[in-house]
Order: structure tokens, then C-alpha cells, then sequence
């Protein structure tokens, strides 16, 4: 049986002084266990979905239930279940790697020797314990990146949601992010992530929705979509198919 732990029922979201929606009349549930992509050109409306799934953003209307509980009346519970990997880096740069990470673990409740543990594993895992303790204004993108993955995961959410996670990293950070992500996701963290890697997302995700104007256009497995859309070989294909060929500048 699927269970649906995030609810989307009909949300708007307008930013103050714009004209238009960045999120026109959204809805949507995400199973528990599943790898949910986001996708969508530049100013779909990717981040201020995840924004407004994670607590960061309210919506001008409609309602969003993580486990059936609402931000407006449960967010220290639903705050606990959440992990959040922004697309900016929340990094402190002068301080260590470790320090960083301590002072996340800490916000989350985490402490002393668990803390320590949590920390020192997690740098491991993500090939980091020999950078620890550096400074990080002196990482590369791909490390900062990593290490902003850790700060998201130490409390080990049930849900995780990232925006972009793998922007601007070498190939050899991105799988390591991605192979982490898989392993969390084979111990039961349920993710909901946005991308523009449509390769990426194609392998990844075991379902995707494809937004465009703040509504979603597609959404099912990779699979699916491309059986759906006629001459499709990938994801890719099915994306152009919908989302069109023009430019999306905006500014
Ligand atoms: N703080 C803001 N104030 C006003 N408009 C905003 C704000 N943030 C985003 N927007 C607008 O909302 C729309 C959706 O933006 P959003 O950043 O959610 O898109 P996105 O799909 O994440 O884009 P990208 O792929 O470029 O990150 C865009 O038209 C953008 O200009």
C-alpha cells in the first residue's frame, strides 16, 4: 500500500509586489520511500515549491500536510521530520568543516557523543574527514556542497528535501552525493528533490514531476513519461516535448 506523507492541495503562491503566481493551483502527493523529482525550466516555480514544502515560504493559498500535519499548526513536529538542503550554500566560512557541522547537529537537538559520532561518520562517508578541520571559504563547490548535504541529514530526517544538490560540483562530488542519497533512501528517508540533470533525474527518481508556470505540465515514473510522449528516447526528449525550445531569461 502507498503512503502519502506529503500532501499538496490546491496551492497558489504569489510573491508581495508580483503580478502573476509562481505556484498556479499546485497539487500533488508524494509516497513514503519514494525518490520525487522536481524538474522544470529556469522560473518554474521548482524553488518556491520546495520553499513552501519545507516551511521556508507560505502559500498564499491552499494547504500543504506533511504526515498530515501542517506548518501552521505543527512546524516543531514537522521540523523534526524534515531535513533541508538549500540550493545556497547555510554554511558559516570561517569556521571548520567540523565546527559547521556541530553547531547544525546542535540546532537539531543533537549532542555530545552522538553529536561527535554523527559528525565525524557523516565527513567520512562523504570523503571529508582529512579536510575537517579547514576553514570553509578555502573548499572547492563540490565539498562546500557536500558539507551542506551533512548539515541537512545529521538528525537523520524521514523526509529530505534538496534544492539542486548537485549544482555546479565535478562529476566526482555528484556521484558521491547521489550514491549517498541512494543509500539513505535504501534505509528509508523518503526525497523530494529539484534538478535540472534530467539525465540524473531520469536513473534517480522513482517518480517526477515536470512544472512549467507554476503548474505541473507531467508527473509518474521516468518510465511512464516517456511512454506517454510520442518518439521520446529519455527524459530529456519528454521535457522539450513539454516544456518547449524558448528561452526562460528572467530577472
Ligand atoms: N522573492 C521573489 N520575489 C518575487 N518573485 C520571485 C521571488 N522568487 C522567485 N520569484 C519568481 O517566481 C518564479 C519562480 O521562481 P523559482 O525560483 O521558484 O523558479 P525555479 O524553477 O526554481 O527556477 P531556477 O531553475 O532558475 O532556480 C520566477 O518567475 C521568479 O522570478
Amino acid at each position: 500500500m502507498n503512503l502519502s506523507v506529503i500532501h499538496i492541495n490546491n496551492v497558489y503562491k504569489k510573491y508581495k509586489g508580483a503580478d502573476v503566481f509562481s505556484i498556479n493551483n499546485l497539487s500533488l502527493e508524494i509516497n513514503k520511500g519514494e525518490i520525487y523529482g522536481l524538474l522544470g525550466p529556469n522560473g518554474a516555480g521548482k524553488t518556491t515549491l520546495i520553499s513552501m514544502l519545507c516551511g521556508l515560504l507560505k502559500p498564499t493559498s491552499g494547504q500543504i500536510t506533511i504526515k498530515g500535519l501542517s506548518f501552521k499548526d505543527n512546524a516543531k513536529q514537522i521540523k523534526q521530520t524534515i531535513g533541508v538542503v538549500p540550493q545556497e550554500y547555510a554554511l558559516y566560512p570561517t569556521l571548520t568543516a567540523y565546527e559547521n557541522l556541530m553547531y547544525f547537529g546542535a540546532m537539531y537537538g543533537l549532542s555530545g557523543t552522538d553529536l561527535k559520532f554523527k559528525v565525524t561518520e557523516s565527513l567520512e562517508h562523504l570523503g571529508l574527514s582529512k579536510f575537517q578541520n579547514k576553514k570553509i571559504r578555502t573548499f572547492s563547490g563540490g565539498m562546500k556542497r557536500r558539507v551542506n548535504l551533512i548539515a541537512g541529514i545529521l538528525h537523520q530526517p524521514e523526509i529530505l528535501f534538496l534544492d539542486e544538490p548537485t549544482v555546479g560540483v565535478d562529476v566526482q562530488s555528484k556521484n558521491v552525493i547521489m550514491e549517498h542519497l541512494k543509500m539513505l533512501n535504501k534505509n528509508g528517508t523518503t526525497i523530494v528533490y529539484t534538478s535540472h540533470h534530467l539525465n540524473e533525474a531520469e536513473t534517480f527518481c522513482s517518480k517526477v514531476s515536470i512544472i512549467d508556470n507554476g503548474s505541473i505540465v507531467a508527473s509518474g515514473t521516468p518510465k511512464e513519461l516517456m511512454q506517454n510522449s510520442t518518439g521520446a528516447n529519455n527524459l530529456e526528449d519528454v521535457f522539450i516535448q513539454l516544456t518547449g525550445e524558448a528561452l526562460r531569461d528572467y530577472a
